[in-house]
This record gives structure tokens, sequence and C-alpha cells, in this order.
């Protein structure tokens, strides 16, 4: 057989953690960008030993480990887009910092992972304000969902108007170009609906709601499927739009494998043959 080789493939970075599982993390983001025919690259911030039931471990690999992963893709590889997950720590997230500064990374994706949906801390406490200031501000967007934007905003969001004050608030304060305050966990069908804000527009991104205890994974498949959208080309808000239709597409999916909540499945082309 012929072989044939392409050089024009576009590629994306994740910066993320290991989730042993196969469920959230640097496993979701390399899927999600193989669905999208986008080469997936890597620099690992953590392992978890991590199920369907929840987090067991977490072991921070050295910032200079992953500054190093970091480097050895971009000087040989190149990267079109890059999105950031789990990074544990204040000293990662200064090191991640410096990185996307010196390498001028435009595309940037920051998803403020916080906390697991089984409730374990996947950020250190002292780490938000690291976050808040060295990272956030460098992104094209950030995608907070309802715990982290409340954080971020130091606002509640109990409803559609409290996302979008959050959203508002974020962008101001916190200096996001573009925030995604997403609604996985709101009450009832606010669970679909997202609020988009880049200081000139407020759109309410709505999709169907799908009712699954099986969606861990889905804030690591968004943001992961915007990277891989920027990667081909699109604008930042057409590739939320896209990643959006994506992530509902792996929430129908879901996978009901362990004895807790299992992950959105990256199966459908196959499965719907
Ligand atoms: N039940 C649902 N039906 C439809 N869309 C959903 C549902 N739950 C979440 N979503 C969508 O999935 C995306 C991720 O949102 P969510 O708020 O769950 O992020 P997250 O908490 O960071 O996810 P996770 O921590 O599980 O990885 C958003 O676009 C949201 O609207
Ligand atoms: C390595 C890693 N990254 C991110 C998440 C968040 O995903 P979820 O909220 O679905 O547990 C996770 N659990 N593990």
């Amino acid at each position: 057989m012929n072989s044939q080789t392409t050089s024009t493939v576009p590629v994306a970075l994740t910066i993320a953690g290991s989730d042993s599982g196969g469920g959230a993390g640097i496993q979701a983001d390399l899927r999600t960008f193989a669905f999208h025919c986008v080469h997936g690259t890597s620099a690992i911030t953590c392992v978890t030993a991590q199920n369907t039931l929840g987090v067991m471990r977490v072991d921070p690999i050295p910032p200079e480990a992953v500054v190093a992963q970091i480097r050895a893709v971009y000087e040989d590889i190149g990267v079109q887009a890059v999105k950031t997950g789990m990074l544990i720590n204040k000293e990662i997230i200064t090191a991640v910092a410096e990185q996307v500064e010196a390498l001028q990374i435009q595309n940037l994706v920051v998803d403020p992972v916080m906390v697991s949906r089984t409730g374990a801390q996947l950020l250190d406490n002292d780490a938000v304000n690291t976050l808040r200031h060295l990272l956030i501000p460098k992104a094209a967007i950030v995608t907070p969902n309802r715990y982290e934007a409340q954080i971020l905003s130091s606002l509640p969001i109990n409803s559609l108007d409290d996302m979008r004050a959050a959203a508002q608030m974020i962008h101001r304060n916190v200096r996001a170009k573009a925030v995604l305050v997403k609604g996985g966990g709101m009450q009832g069908n606010l669970r679909g609906v997202d609020i988009w804000f880049d200081g000139h527009k407020m759109e309410t991104l709505t999709t169907k709601h799908v009712e699954t205890k099986n969606s861990h994974g889905t804030g690591c498949t968004l943001s992961a499927a915007i990277a891989a959208h920027l990667a081909l080309g699109s604008d930042l808000i057409t590739a939320v739009r896209q990643a959006k239709e994506y992530v509902t597409s792996a929430l129908s999916y879901a996978l009901d494998i362990g004895k807790g909540q299992g992950p959105v499945g990256h199966f459908f082309p196959l499965l719907n043959k």
C-alpha cells in the first residue's frame, strides 16, 4: 500500500492534567482534536488517579517539565491554537503564562478548571489570583463554569441575568478579552445555555438540554473543540458555536461506564453507521 503523507495538518496543543479514567483532561482533549482532524500535542501538568467516582490522587509535574514539553512542541512542530485545563498550582500557571508571552501565543483558550464534577479540588486555593492576574488576561477566551464564574466575578449566579452580569464583570475586572459563562451547573433547561460576552456583544448560546448523569469531561471537550476550530481557521464566536454543537452530540452519546458519572462520548460518527 502506498503511504500518503500530509504536511498541512492543523496542530493544537493542550496544557492540562491526565485523567486515568479517560473522561476529562488530556485524554478528552486529544480525542476531541482527533475527531476534528487536528493533530493533538500535549503538555501534561499533573497526573490524576481518577475514575467515574472521583479523584483519588493528584501528582503535579515540575513546572520546568511543563515548560520543556511546551517548548519541544513549539520549537519543532508549531501550533495554531492552545488550550489550558487543569493547571493545579501557581508555579505551573506562572510558568505557562511566561511561555504564552515568550512564544506570543495568540489563539489561547483558558478553561479555568478549579473543581471536578465529583467535587475534588483541582486548583490550589492560593493559585486563583495567579490565574486571574497572569493567565486569563492573555487568553483569547476564558470558559468558566457556574462555580468558576462565581469565584472570578465574586457574584452569585442563580439565573441567566446573573450569568450575564458575571460575564461582564470577568471581562471588565479580570480583563478577559472574551468570556463564555457555561450553564452546565445551572438548574433544568439552563444546563444547555451559555453566555458569550466580548465587551461588545452579549449573546445567549442555546443548544438542546441533554438529560444524562454521564457528563464528565464536558468542559474539557468544549474548550478543546474551540481550540480545534480556531486551529482550523474559524473566528472565535464561530469556533464557540461549532464547539457547543460538538459537546451536545458528545453528551447525547455519553458512555455509561463505571459506577459513577461516565464521560461524554466521542464515537458518534461510528455509532451512527
Ligand atoms: N445537560 C446538558 N445538556 C446540554 N448541554 C450541556 C449540558 N451540561 C452541560 N452542557 C454544556 O456543556 C458545556 C460545558 O459546560 P459545563 O458547565 O458542564 O462545564 P464544566 O463544568 O466545566 O464541565 P466539566 O467540569 O464537567 O468538564 C457547555 O456548553 C454547557 O452548556
Ligand atoms: C485532569 C482533569 N481535568 C479536568 C477535570 C474536570 O472535569 P470534570 O469537571 O468533568 O470532572 C478533571 N476531572 N480532571
